[in-house]
Formats: structure tokens, sequence, C-alpha cells
């Protein structure tokens, strides 16, 4: 019986593009100044020397350090201390209303409903937990961090890492047997499996395609899924 749902945010509740081509452009442009004027932050101070160590480069400057971040948004990188920066960088932007998060209809619905009905809810993104309450806080159906009972992000491992998961079920308190993780991205979905979890992955039309022969059920929409049925 499940008892608990994990989900993914871009491309499963909230759509691709909405974090490539809205969330990511507006830290890639807000990179340098913000970086540069909040040197005195410890956060901040703490990001740049988590980025020299992961590019192994004790000495890097300011400069260098701006234009790895700047990069590794551009690929896409889930790099804990770029995630950690985006965090306090969107901030700005939602609170000065230059930014709303996004969430499908059909994802809002069904979690509300799942809410309703006593099963918890948790956040498993690649986006820092920061990141994360900021997007649900200003939301098209406004703040729905009620509806979430704890968020994690790579802080605990790859998402791509079945040891990941194996580590939220313990922290969370469910069995995996008990846990339908949902997500858009096949690796994810088999990782957690792996772990034990009932999974399916989202297959939004305008973001992804199914996959022949996955051996995982894949749906549009959280209209879809019935958790009394799994
Ligand atoms: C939490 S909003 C920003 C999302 C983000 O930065 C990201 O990389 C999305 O990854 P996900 O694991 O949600 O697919
Ligand atoms: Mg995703």
């Amino acid at each position: 019986m499940i008892k608990a749902v994990l989900t993914d945010i871009e491309g499963t509740t909230t759509p691709i593009s909405f974090v490539k081509d809205v969330l990511f452009p507006y830290s890639y442009e807000k990179m340098e100044e913000f970086v540069k004027n909040n040197l005195q932050n410890p956060q901040v101070q703490k990001i740049i020397e988590d980025v020299k160590k992961e590019i192994n480069k004790s000495d890097a400057s300011l400069e260098e350090v701006i234009e790895i971040l700047k990069s590794w948004i551009v690929e896409d990188k889930k790099i804990t201390p770029l995630k950690e920066l985006q965090g306090l960088i969107w901030e700005e932007g939602y609170k000065s209303g230059k930014l709303q998060g996004f969430v499908y209809p059909d994802a809002y619905n069904k979690l509300k409903e799942w809410f309703c009905s006593g099963i918890k809810i948790f956040i498993y993104s690649s986006g820092s937990v920061k990141a994360q309450k900021l997007l649900f806080s200003y939301t098209n159906y406004g703040d729905l961090n009620y509806l979430f009972s704890g968020y994690f992000d790579t802080n605990i491992g790859n998402k791509k890492d079945k040891q990941s998961y194996v580590k939220i079920a313990k922290e969370i308190g469910f069995n995996p047997s008990e846990i339908l993780f949902l997500s858009d991205n096949s690796d994810e979905i088999i990782a957690a499996a792996s772990a034990g979890y009932n999974v399916i992955r989202l297959v939004r039309p305008l973001d992804a395609e199914y996959i022949d022969n996955f051996p995982y059920k894949q749906v549009e929409s959280f209209d879809e899924i019935e958790i009394g049925r799994l």
C-alpha cells in the first residue's frame, strides 16, 4: 500500500521549459553581479570554495569561478554548489515578482487529493531545497508548501544513484515498497526501482517521449495515476 509519494520537479510537476528557459537564464544573467555583491555572505564564500574543490583548483580566481558556474548552467550540470547558488539568486527574482513558479494543473490537483487523503508527499530535485521551497511558494496556485512533508536535493546524493533512494526511505521512515517515486528521467526511475520503490515515469508531451519496452509504467499526466491500484 502506498503511504508516501516522492516527486521530481522539472519535467514532472513543472515543465522543463520553465526551468531551462526561465530559471536558468535568470541565474546566468545575474550570476556575476550576485556573486560580486555577496562576497561577504558566508554561504556564498562556502559555495566559491566548493566550486574550487570541484574543479580541483584551490587558487582559481573569482572570475574563473564565475565562468565555471556559468558554463555549468549552459551544460545543465547538477552540481551541488551551482544549485545552492541558483537558489540564492532566484530568491530575489521570486520576491520581486520577476519569477513565478509553474505547476501543471493535473499535478496540483492530484497532489492536493493525496495530501487530503493522508498520503505524505516529499520532493526530490536537483534544485536545492531552498530553490524547491521558493518555486512552490510562488506558484500559479499560490504557496503550495503546505502539501509537502519534506524536501531532498543532491546533498543526499545523485538522483541516478540507488543509494540516494535508500537513504531517503530511511530518513522519511517508510519502507521503499510504501513509496511511489515520480520522475521524467528514466535513469532516476531505474535507480528508485532498484531500491524497491514503486515508480511511474512522467512523459509530458512537450518534454519527453515514451520509451519502447520500458519496464515501468509511463503516463502523460498525474490524472492517470491511481495510487489505490498500484
Ligand atoms: C527546484 S527548481 C530548479 C530545478 C533545477 O535546478 C533542476 O536542475 C531540475 O532538476 P530536477 O531534478 O527537478 O529534474
Ligand atoms: Mg526531472
